[in-house]
């Protein structure tokens, strides 16, 4: 069973603009203009003595579409909570979102998701639920997989490709089903550092050369934010900075220089 699969195309979440938020013609206008939009977001687990613990708190964010946008924070801050709100795979317990659909979630480990037994019979399977003959099939495969650069792949039996390319394979998938939102987690934790850059210039490539396909990818690694458009900096389970990705970059390297500062002092 393909995990990919499971979780593509999930259903809209829509939630009221809270009031403090709707400032009228300019808010709509950044509503329509974004791919993701989330006001006011919060999201909290039951422990077993029956409290509620807050995991997300008032987090807002938006992210324009058409553009490759990426998410940071310390571990626990709540990255991986927000995107599987942002994915459907979880319900907020309040607040406003909106994500543009199909949306597709591509998970951490490669392995747990491209399980088909060839690289074109994997990217196909998501296609079943869909009502479109062998052709079309044939032809969004080949596609897809151009655009991750996985196309001479297309007859490999899936255990001989590497982290990486399995990880583009899982990409091709989402972009097979023709998804307008592609939510990406940790892509790169397994991967070494020739694998790492292939995905996250594959991912990249395929938003730059799409009709409006935006990725929201959650990484701890600095150095890809070089490839990003803009990105999201994540603390306490909220957003407290979003902006182009040098602003984050730089943000991220004053905290950790003050840190370092700190324990050293
Ligand atoms: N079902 C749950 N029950 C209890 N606590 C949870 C649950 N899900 C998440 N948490 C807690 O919520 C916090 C945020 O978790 P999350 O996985 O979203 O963080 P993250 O920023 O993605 O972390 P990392 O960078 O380490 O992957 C963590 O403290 C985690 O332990």
């Amino acid at each position: 069973m393909n995990a990919t699969a499971v979780v593509r195309s999930t259903a809209a979440v829509q939630f009221p603009v809270p009031r403090a938020h709707s400032t009228g013609e300019n808010y709509a206008a950044v509503v329509n203009s974004s791919a993701i939009e989330c006001r006011n977001l919060s999201y909290s687990v039951r422990t077993r003595q029956g409290n509620f613990v807050p995991i997300i708190n008032d987090c807002s964010l938006t992210i324009p579409s058409g553009q490759f946008w990426m998410l940071l924070g310390p571990n626990g801050c709540g990255k991986s909570t927000l995107l599987k709100i942002l994915g459907g795979l979880l319900n907020p317990g309040g607040g406003y979102l909106h994500v543009n659909k199909p949306r597709s979630f591509v998970f951490q480990n490669p392995d747990h998701q491209v399980v088909m037994p060839t690289v074109e019979a994997d990217v196909a399977f998501g296609l079943g639920k869909f009502n479109i003959d062998n052709d079309e099939i044939t032809s969004r495969v080949a596609e897809a997989l151009d655009a991750v650069g996985m196309y001479e792949y297309l007859k490999r039996p899936v255990q001989t490709l590497s982290g990486g390319q399995k990880q583009r394979v899982a990409v091709a998938g989402a972009l097979a089903e023709a998804c307008k939102v592609l939510l990406l987690d940790e892509l790169t934790s397994f991967l070494d550092e020739d694998d790492q850059v292939g995905v996250v210039r594959a991912v990249k490539s395929c938003v730059a050369s799409s009709k409006g396909t935006t990725a929201l990818w959650v990484t701890h690694r600095l150095e890809e934010l070089e490839y990003a458009d803009g990105a999201v900096y994540m603390e306490d389970g909220r957003v407290v900075l979003q902006g182009n990705a040098s602003t984050i970059k730089n943000f991220v390297e004053s905290k950790q220089a003050s840190y370092i500062k700190h324990i050293n002092s």
